[in-house]
């Protein structure tokens, strides 16, 4: 472990796109088995911020440490195998593959088993795969989707496919997972649902949650630590009450013409 505590260290972390600064210096600490949100108003640098953690962009300076490890430098499949995981804003399942094929996908990107294994049909391969659909299986019965096993992705309701993501990234075996908008597009009913899902993503499997949400009762009522980002910077960070009671946050999201107390709201889903 780090010694501090903390899975994860971003330090100073800027990235610049031509000419726009997207992220700005951003510091930022995440306790080791903790629920925390990045929030921010449309625009404000979140997904850029999951985008450099997980290797899909370079940040132009900063540090970025797993348990003590430098990421900044390595691929998106070598920061999964160093033990992130992450679902996407818009679903990406594959839609033709079933439930338990999907999270196959998503158990092969950590096992050993290669290109010449699968075409030469090689023992490696054979038991890789099982142990592929064993964990879908483990995985599928955690989220609650054990019916929909055989089932295609496509066909599933929508509430059910963003679970189906958070299980393809579970099956990764990761130490912390990041949510694009996890909640985005669910009705209330499955929104309760997928805040106890994650609640049970920690305390049952151990693993660190930081989550970008635009739904602020769940933001408010699930999380432990919460950062705010606007126009790259970070802006305000702290325990739920004094984040939602930082004159700068109301300041950044009233700005935008959100409602006292309803900030975020009426910018929710783009799926
Ligand atoms: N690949 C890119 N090239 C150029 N500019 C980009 C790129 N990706 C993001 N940006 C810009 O960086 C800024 C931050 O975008 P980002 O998507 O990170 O914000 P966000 O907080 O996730 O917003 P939202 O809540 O709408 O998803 C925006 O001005 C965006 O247009």
């Amino acid at each position: 472990m780090t010694g501090t505590g903390n899975i994860l260290d971003v330090q100073g972390v800027t990235k610049i796109f031509g000419g726009l600064t997207a992220v700005n210096e951003v510091t930022m600490s995440i306790p080791e088995r903790s629920i925390v949100s990045v929030i921010g108003p449309n625009g404000a640098g979140k997904t850029t911020f999951f985008n450099m953690i997980t290797g899909i962009y370079q940040p132009t300076r900063g540090t970025i440490r797993l348990a003590g490890r430098e990421l900044v430098g390595m691929r998106p499949d070598q920061v999964t195998e160093a033990g992130i995981a992450r679902t996407f804003q818009n679903i990406r399942l594959f839609s033709t593959m079933t439930s338990e094929e999907n999270i196959m996908v998503g158990r092969h990107a950590r096992l050993k088993s290669g290109f010449v294994d699968a075409v030469l049909r090689t023992r490696k391969f054979h038991d890789s795969e099982q142990e592929a659909r064993d964990t879908a299986r483990l995985m599928l019965d955690f989220v609650g989707l054990s019916k929909w096993r055989q089932e295609l992705a496509t066909n599933l309701p929508y509430g059910d496919q963003r679970k189906l993501e958070i299980a393809r990234a579970l099956a990764t075996t990761p130490k912390l997972i990041l949510l694009d908008e996890p909640a985005a597009g669910m009705n209330p009913r499955e929104t309760e649902d997928l805040k106890s899902l994650i609640r049970r993503v920690r305390d049952e499997l151990g693993v660190t949650v930081c989550l970008i949400e635009h739904d602020m009762r769940l933001v408010m009522t699930l999380s432990e630590h919460i950062t705010v980002l606007d126009y790259g910077s970070k802006i305000a960070e702290g325990l739920p009450y004094q984040v939602r009671n930082d004159p700068r946050v109301m300041e950044a999201y009233l700005g935008r013409g959100a409602a006292a107390g309803e900030y975020g709201k009426e910018e929710r889903p783009h799926v």
